[in-house]
């Protein structure tokens, strides 16, 4: 464990990374590393803990700071993690950051094991298992081919498994990109696609390549028939052959275990390890259909285990009470805060806290926490928009020496995109912590930083919103959006209220 180092001013620490080169790497502040999971090319994965919201994650630290290019890149790819984030099968994107001065690095969600790991171990999976995760792999994969991008890395080492499930990682993020590497193909020998090594550029083909090499791991030395043939298609060398992306390949693997599942109740997909009887062998499919499917191995008769599509709405539904206990936790507490303050009850409407039919900021200046606003009676939870960027406040930390950051992010309806608007002006979020306005430097150029801090009765903490949609706060600035993009997002700081498209933001 790390801790009590001297803090340098770009939020770095000074000591090393245990079993790296002492020379290279700075520990990021706000983390305690709790062991060596594994380690890549350029980076090691720590599990560790977030001293900021308690949290236990995978943290990855390259070895070195990335240069400017290199950083730009970064940036780019962790806008794109993020926004993956949401899907079941892609690895969670916490936090991240690639100081000039220190490592880079990225949180993310922990999981338990690699797929390579899982598939170097006892007992081997069985049949229903290889299936699944194969769907868990093609499905990750088609969210990003959805998306117009392409992995360029799938291997069982890039996947992950979190409570049984497989999601992606490793979405290419900072592979330093420099003169020797450049034109180098990315990926990994022996899933790199045969076209890549004769100077072909990479596409969704060549994923389909490296995930049907990976399937091949998963289902083990003889796949159902079905899943065989496709297969054998999907790593055909000539890239026109394989299926055109990851959703078509899912299809028609779907297809070919619909097949496998017709014949009996029995479970009749071999193990991996297992190559004895084949004399009972599925009808095969033909891999070339895309038409949607009815999936029968959800209603087989016997199978006391509940349909997949059951045990999704269940997921769905656990993630769903996580997040309304979170809220509720946090509403709780505003309701603790306005009844000690008086305050009325909640509603789920919108309403300016500053004098209505206003058409320009109120400053806030005269206001203080124990002074709620004459018409403070609304609260509300829900994202908060820039009009300007399109995008949401995020809590996105850690990201300062005090206090949690936030920033401007794609809004996908995460728990850290909620807000609350209270009866006594205060903006709430994550863990009922308030937005704040940070205590210098002020220049009119750079304006002046917010972060997220424990509620407090200050004027520094204390927001109305106008009915021309301005967010004001200390001593009457206006919430603003401004570049450049960092890595965590697009900054947001408070600046004099001038009316500006940057100034505009929305509850919705
Ligand atoms: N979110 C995570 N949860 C649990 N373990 C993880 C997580 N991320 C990575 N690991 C572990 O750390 C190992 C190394 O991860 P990393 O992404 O650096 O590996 P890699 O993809 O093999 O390397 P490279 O990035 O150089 O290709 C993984 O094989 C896995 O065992």
């Amino acid at each position: 464990m790390w801790n009590g180092s001297r803090r340098r001013s770009s939020g770095m620490t000074e000591r090393a990374i245990p079993g790296q080169d002492r020379h290279v790497p700075l520990w990021p502040a706000n983390f305690v590393s709790l062991g060596v999971l594994g380690r890549g090319s350029s980076s090691v994965v720590h599990r560790a803990k977030s001293t900021t919201f308690d949290d236990v994650v995978a943290l990855k630290v390259w070895q070195r700071s990335l240069t400017e290019d290199e950083r730009i890149r970064f940036r780019q790819e962790c806008s794109l993690h993020r926004r993956l984030s949401g899907h079941p099968n892609i690895v969670r994107f916490l936090w991240a950051d690639a100081p000039a001065d220190g490592s880079a690095w990225i949180a993310t969600e922990l999981c338990d094991e690699s797929l390579d790991d899982r598939l170097h171990r006892s007992p081997p999976l069985s049949g229903e298992d290889a299936f699944e995760l194969a769907e868990d792999v093609l499905s990750g994969l088609a969210e990003i081919h959805r998306q117009g991008h392409i992995h360029r890395d799938i291997k069982p080492g890039n996947i992950l498994l979190r409570q049984g499930r497989a999601v992606l990682c490793d979405m290419g993020i900072a592979k330093p990109v420099d003169r020797h590497t450049l034109n180098a193909p990315a990926g990994s020998p022996g899933y790199l696609a045969p076209e890549l090594g004769r100077g072909r550029q990479p596409d969704r083909r060549s994923d389909v390549y490296s995930a049907a090499v990976t399937l091949y791991g998963i289902f083990g030395e003889n796949p159902p028939d079905g899943v065989e043939r496709l297969l054998t298609r999907a790593t055909s060398s000539e890239p026109a052959d394989r299926p055109p992306d990851a959703g078509v390949f899912l299809d028609r693997l779907q297809a070919a275990r619909a097949k496998c599942a017709a014949p009996s109740a029995e479970d009749t997909a071999p193990r991996p390890g297992e190559h004895g009887d084949r004399g009972a062998k599925p009808t095969e499919v033909d891999t070339s259909t895309t038409e949607p499917l009815t999936r029968p191995w959800e209603h087989r008769p016997g199978d006391s285990s509940p349909p997949r599509s059951v045990r999704r709405a269940l997921m769905m539904l656990a993630v769903i009470a996580a997040a309304a206990g979170s809220m509720a936790f946090l509403e709780s507490r505003l309701d603790n805060q306005n009844a000690s303050a008086g305050v009325g009850t909640k509603s789920p409407t919108i309403q300016a806290s500053s004098p209505a039919n206003s058409s320009s900021p109120v400053p806030s200046t005269t206001r203080t926490a124990t002074t709620p606003a004459s018409s403070a009676t609304a609260t509300i939870t829900s994202q908060l928009q820039s009009l300007y960027a399109s995008k949401c406040m995020t809590v996105h930390g850690p990201s300062f020496d005090n206090g949690t950051g936030f920033q401007l992010w794609d809004c996908i309806n995460v728990l850290e995109e909620r807000w609350v608007l209270t009866g006594d002006g205060h903006i709430k979020g994550l863990a009922g912590k308030c937005l704040e306005v940070r205590r210098g430097p002020r220049t009119e150029e750079a304006g002046t930083p917010v972060q997220l801090w424990s509620c407090a009765d200050t004027p520094a903490q204390q927001w109305s919103l106008t009915s021309d949609s301005r967010l004001v706060g200390y001593q009457g600035m206006c919430l603003d959006v401004r570049g450049p993009e960092t890595a965590n997002g697009t900054p947001i700081e408070m600046r004099t209220c001038s009316g500006v498209p940057q100034q505009a933001w929305r509850f919705f």
